[in-house]
């Protein structure tokens, strides 16, 4: 009853409050002058707030000057790394950087004590001041270092702050956009978590879209989500951002593809000019510093990874091993016994196909559950919260879990089939080690694959520990017999599957739903995958058709986006992000005044810049899963979405609440 009254009254009050902005509005925009005074003030109160930083115990050492921010870290504009990464050596299991002491909201510093989180973590640290002092950013540092909470924390604080001085509105005052729903929901709750008197919503696909409009309607500060549902709340009506003061786009590389980037370009027309842009990732390849220019204002670039160092969290510990196509699965037994010495597993495959029949085969000797796009949303969350609640330890997952996920204790992770970039491997990996801890990574591959793995090492810094080779007699022993011996599923033997023919095998004795082999081939024809299918297995890495797509793969940031940019984007940017909303902008944020003019056109520039790689023509195939919306998108050109895109692009796909198209993983 008391929820109901409570709710009642904040309604009301918030709707009052939507009445009082939009009066404010007015008379900010008669007042422009006086406004910007006032916002000079307030944000000098901000900035002499961050600059009592440099007086931390820890910091004194390292004096403060006019090119270093009060965190001691070095700053400039351009794409170099700015953080030296001693500076992030030197924080690095140091005294860190009491939460209590900075001035944060109390509520926020007690919700974070309450989580047993006290101290900031560097990439924390780094990103505080220049995120209160309203900077557009990017922000690079290692998978499991608290990036969520980098940006999560001034915006909180910001959004208190406002919030206390203005009352609650209706419209959300941040958006975050990440890639898949799981990380989209596991931001939201960090976000409420820290801040539990900030309304938060998360919007994906998969869940009644009513109850999120319900929610909207209701009042929020802080809305996540997955860009499929954002568009149909817009295209509804249900949501507006033309309050938004602050947009993450989280896993930035992941959301600024091709074809996803559309979507993100789509939204950001609808939020104001006069905000404050920052774009987070553990990887960040070459071709989205262009891109970005587009989106942010005079970035600033955190990057705590750096180009010439190793890109994996530390305290990771890198193995590979050689394994015959056909006896992969034999082996996967014994390395979980080895290496995750009971504790919890993610083995990731490239399909959806792959990770049912993996998931399938191995609950037969472990627990173990399977996570990909084509599960039910209520099914994927029973399977995640079950694996994180240690009811069974094993998750045959695909890309859909490689980014962002926070799960505690993995011990381990298996790249069944290797990754289709660098990136992604980072990412895969990065489920492990997180926050400082410990964990395992064994890569297994084929012996055509070798060329591969040495490019991973290259590109991500690392050196595998090859182990040694594991004899399964006669491919059927081991955890995996049937699999591998092609007893219960026939894996990669018998009669060529009809679909998976080209694999030779693929066909289960007796259960045809079950054959395992590698999709390909003729189920996405026109890849030009069948020459390699069996030599290379994977269609792609080193075999010789992989040309046409793998050495885009491989050769990382040559994976820049086409840009298929839907037709009018500049205008429609131009006049929406000059549409004035400068009665929150001067307020709280600041120096976006040239954003709304300039945007359009460096985004020509950029649009033309950044068709490299000759990838234009995978544009509509590959994404047409993500585009509920997007009908015209939807036309599914590839036969197989499980794997086709994957090969040629190699990024993982953006997930999301795709009814009639195919998710990739
Ligand atoms: N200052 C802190 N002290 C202790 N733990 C923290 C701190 N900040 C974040 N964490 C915890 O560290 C873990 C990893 O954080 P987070 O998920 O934000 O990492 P990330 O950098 O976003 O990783 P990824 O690149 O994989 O998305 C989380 O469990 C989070 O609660």
């Amino acid at each position: 009853m008391n929820t109901v009254l409570k709710r009642t009254a904040s309604l009301v009050s918030r709707r009052i409050l939507t009445a009082s902005a939009q009066t404010l509005l007015h008379h900010f925009h008669s007042t422009a002058a006086a406004a910007a005074n006032t916002t000079r003030n307030a944000e000098t109160l901000f900035v002499n707030r961050f600059r009592s930083f440099a007086s931390f115990p820890g910091s004194s050492a390292r004096g403060f000057h006019a090119q270093s921010g009060p965190l001691n870290f070095r700053a400039s504009p351009s794409w170099k790394a700015e953080y030296a990464i001693e500076d992030y050596d030197d924080e690095k299991g140091g005294d860190g950087l009491e939460i209590s002491s900075l001035g944060i909201a109390p509520e926020i510093v007690s919700a974070l004590k309450n989580k047993g989180i006290t101290k900031l973590f560097p990439i924390q640290r780094a990103v505080l001041e220049p995120a209160m002092q309203g900077r557009d950013m990017i922000g690079r540092a290692k998978t499991g270092t608290g990036k969520t909470l980098a940006f999560g924390i001034p915006i909180m604080d910001k959004i208190i702050r406002y919030n206390a001085e203005h009352g609650r509105g209706r419209n959300p005052l941040c958006l975050v956009l990440a890639p898949t729903r799981e990380l989209a929901k596991q931001v939201e709750k960090e976000f409420h978590e820290s801040a539990p008197n900030l309304d938060t919503i998360c919007v994906y696909g998969g869940t009644p879209i009513s109850r999120q409009m319900r929610q909207l309607d209701y009042g929020v500060d802080v809305a996540v989500g997955t860009p499929g549902r954002i568009i149909d709340l817009l295209k509804r009506g249900a949501l507006n951002l033309t309050e938004v003061q602050f947009l993450v786009i989280d896993e930035a590389d992941q959301m600024l593809q091709v074809g996803f980037a559309e979507d993100v370009e789509t939204i950001l027309e609808r939020l104001p000019a006069n905000r404050q842009s920052m774009m987070f990732s553990a990887t960040m390849p070459k071709w989205i510093k262009s891109l970005t220019q587009k989106y942010l204002k005079n970035p600033l670039t955190i990057d705590l990874v750096g180009e010439s160092d190793q890109k994996l969290a530390e305290g990771i510990s890198l193995y590979s091993i050689a394994a015959d196509m056909h006896r992969k699965a034999s082996i996967l037994g014994p390395l979980i016994t080895e290496h995750a010495k009971g504790g919890k597993c993610i083995v990731f495959t490239q399909t959806k196909r792959d990770a049912d029949r993996l998931a399938y085969a191995m609950a037969r000797n472990f627990k173990c559950e399977a996570l990909h796009g084509d599960i039910s949303q209520s099914q994927r969350e029973r399977t995640l919260s079950g694996f994180r609640d240690g009811h069974f330890n094993i998750l045959v997952a695909t890309d859909v879990a490689a980014r962002g996920l926070d799960i505690p204790s993995v011990d381990l992770i298996i790249h069944y089939e290797l990754p289709n970039t660098s990136e992604t491997f980072v990412h895969r990996t990065g489920r492990t080690g997180r926050a400082g801890r410990k964990g395992s990574a064994i890569l297994i591959y084929t012996q055509e694959q070798s060329r591969a793995v040495r490019v991973i090492e290259r590109e991500v810094g690392c050196r595998f520990s090859e182990l040694p080779r594991i004899e399964v007699e006669g491919g059927s022993t081991g955890m995996f017999n049937e699999m591998g011996a092609g007893g219960r599923f026939g894996l990669f033997r018998g009669t060529p599957d009809r679909r998976y023919g080209d694999m030779g095998s693929g066909r289960s004795g007796r259960k045809g739903e079950y054959g395992f082999g590698r999709p390909g081939g003729n189920k996405s024809p026109g890849f030009g995958r069948a020459g390699s299918q069996f030599s290379g297995e994977m269609g792609g890495y080193g075999g010789p058709s992989f040309s046409r797509f793998g050495s885009n793969n491989w050769s990382g940031n040559l994976g820049g986006p086409a840009f298929g940019r839907p037709s009018g984007f500049g205008d429609s940017s131009k006049s929406d992000r000059s549409s004035g909303f400068g009665s929150f902008g001067p307020r709280r944020t600041r120096g976006f005044g040239g954003f709304g003019s300039s945007n359009p056109d460096r985004f020509g520039d950029n649009h033309s810049g950044q068709t490299v790689g000759g990838f234009g023509s995978f544009g509509s195939g590959r994404f047409g899963e993500f585009d509920e919306n997007h009908s015209n998108q939807s036309s599914g050109t590839h036969g197989d979405s499980q794997s086709s895109h994957f090969s040629s692009f190699g990024g993982s796909n953006v997930d999301d609440d795709q009814s009639t198209g195919r998710r990739p993983f």
